[in-house]
């Protein structure tokens, strides 16, 4: 079953500028891609009609069985809750415990207090952070904030994980810790779309690979 289908999806901004022409692309579940090409050619906003931060101009965007276009607003939380992101600048929350920034998000969607600490200190865990828990985020380094910021994308289990250049800010041996650890949770079942323009890393990953271009998908490979 296809976990995210593109079927000729245009988006121009109010601004007029045009995003996404045409793109037509399916990723099955539990596959792992990514998403690439130069600054502009509409990485962003091709996560972002997935996330439903933006809507397509025309065309259809379809998670799972949904499609999006027909989607009631009351839906948008229970979609959202299936989908975990990884953003560049991993907006943590610098006065709260590492544990906190982990832990929030399952407190704000109503989970048990125990549960969301248990769930928490799990994803905590897979990130290599659990005896970290305690610190502010402050004190880590880049690559641990940014495993911080991971954690709180998978500590809801999503079944799919999107991020959008989340080596941006890291040296060579990190982006690729980082990526491996994407690749973990691939391998458990997760469906991964990464975008990135690291091109030496992705070539070494050896994962499918999207190329947009001005807003074209001009190679699947
Ligand atoms: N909110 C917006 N309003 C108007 N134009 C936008 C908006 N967001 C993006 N664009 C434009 O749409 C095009 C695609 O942008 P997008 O951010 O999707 O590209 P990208 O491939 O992610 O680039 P980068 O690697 O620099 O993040 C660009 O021309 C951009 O200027």
């Amino acid at each position: 079953m296809a976990a995210i289908r593109f079927s000729n999806v245009f988006k121009r901004y109010a601004s007029g500028q045009d995003a996404l022409l045409g793109v037509d692309f399916e990723l099955a579940s539990g596959e792992m891609a990514f998403l690439t090409g130069h600054s502009g050619a509409g990485k962003s906003t091709l996560l972002k009609l997935i996330m439903l931060m933006e809507r397509p101009s025309r065309g259809q965007v379809w998670i799972g069985q949904q499609d999006l276009s027909r989607l009631h607003r009351s839906q948008i939380p229970h979609l959202r809750r299936q989908i975990g992101v990884v953003f560049q600048n991993h907006q943590l929350l610098f006065d709260r415990s590492i544990f906190d920034n982990v832990a929030l998000p399952l407190q704000i969607s109503g989970y048990d207090p125990a549960d969301a600490a248990r769930r928490a200190r799990a994803a905590l865990d897979k990130v290599g952070l659990l005896t970290r828990e305690k610190q502010n985020p402050i004190t880590l380094s880049t690559g641990e904030q940014q495993r911080v910021g991971i954690a709180r994308a998978i500590v809801h289990k999503p079944k799919l994980l999107l991020a959008d250049e989340p080596t941006g800010n890291l040296d060579p041996q990190l982006s690729e810790d980082i990526m491996r650890l994407f690749g973990q949770f691939n391998s458990i079942g997760t469906t991964v779309l990464i975008a990135s323009h690291d091109l030496s890393l992705i070539n070494r990953m050896r994962h499918r690979r999207l190329t947009l271009k001005q807003g074209r998908l001009v190679a699947d490979d």
